[in-house]
């Protein structure tokens, strides 16, 4: 949950506010989009909802946990424990193959995976065959799957996805968010994903709109036509 937060870059002329004062909170278990121009706030947004970005005013609360009050290995833990992220680029090892790099971050936290749940991961991502694959012999929406396994292994309570499908072509677009809208739809878990697809966020429950730094429109069950018809109409305002 976001509170009256203002995130600003830079200082003197080169000054950015990227967001003006948002409050906003996402129910768990359901699936939010994000979208907005370009340089809208939207990754911002995300980023100071996961708290890798600190606010200069207002508060972030996930689970009931004030970030704020967080110094940084309370939220380094915070965020290993019970977020999981998922970008653009799939940001895989090269040289380790898809089950190693589902385990990689459980590695890094000083702990032994459990090869059982690296497997589990995979299949629910529709990958249980390819765990002994390196990326360079997987597809972009494969790898991208690989990502998501690594963001799911620990049931994150929040997913957070930064244009999880920015670099895939459509019908490995709909793949991932399948995978993304059975994790509300089956498992309960919360999705907030950044996108400027009006088909991808046509996923969403709920679709949010922000136009420099300010959150302008909040659609409910919106269809992919609507959110199109309303980005257009923003970015021609712009
Ligand atoms: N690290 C940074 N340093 C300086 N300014 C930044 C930084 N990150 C973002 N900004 C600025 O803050 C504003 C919001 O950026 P943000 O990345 O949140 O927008 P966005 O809506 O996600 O954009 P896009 O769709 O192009 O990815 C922009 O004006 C951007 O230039």
């Amino acid at each position: 949950m976001l509170r009256e937060v203002r995130a600003v870059y830079g200082t003197g002329p080169t000054r950015v506010t990227a967001l003006d004062g948002v409050t906003v909170g996402f129910d768990s278990g359901t699936f939010t989009a994000v979208m907005g121009p370009s340089g809208s706030g939207k990754s911002t947004l995300l980023h100071c909802a996961a708290g890798l970005d600190r606010p200069v005013e207002g508060t972030v609360t996930i689970e009931g946990t004030l970030l704020n009050a967080l110094d940084e290995t309370a939220l380094t833990r915070l965020r290993r424990d019970r977020i999981g992220f998922v970008f653009q680029a799939y940001n895989l090892v090269s040289s380790l193959t898809a089950a190693q790099n589902v385990a990689l971050p459980v590695r890094l936290a000083g702990r032994r995976p459990d090869p059982d749940q690296v497997a589990a991961a995979l299949a629910a991502v529709g990958l249980a065959g390819r765990a002994g694959h390196r990326p360079s012999q997987l597809s972009g929406g494969e790898q991208q799957r690989v990502a998501l396994a690594r963001a799911l292994l620990r049931r994150p309570a929040v997913v957070f996805a930064d244009e999880p499908t920015g670099a895939l072509d459509s019908a490995t677009s709909r793949q991932v968010l399948d995978i993304l809208r059975g994790l509300v739809d089956r498992d309960g878990q919360t999705v907030v994903m950044v996108t400027h697809d009006p088909m991808a966020a046509g996923y969403a429950d709920r679709v949010l709109i922000l136009a420099d730094g300010r959150l302008v429109e909040d659609l409910t069950d919106a269809s992919a036509e609507d959110i199109a018809a309303r980005t257009a109409r923003l970015e021609a305002s712009c």
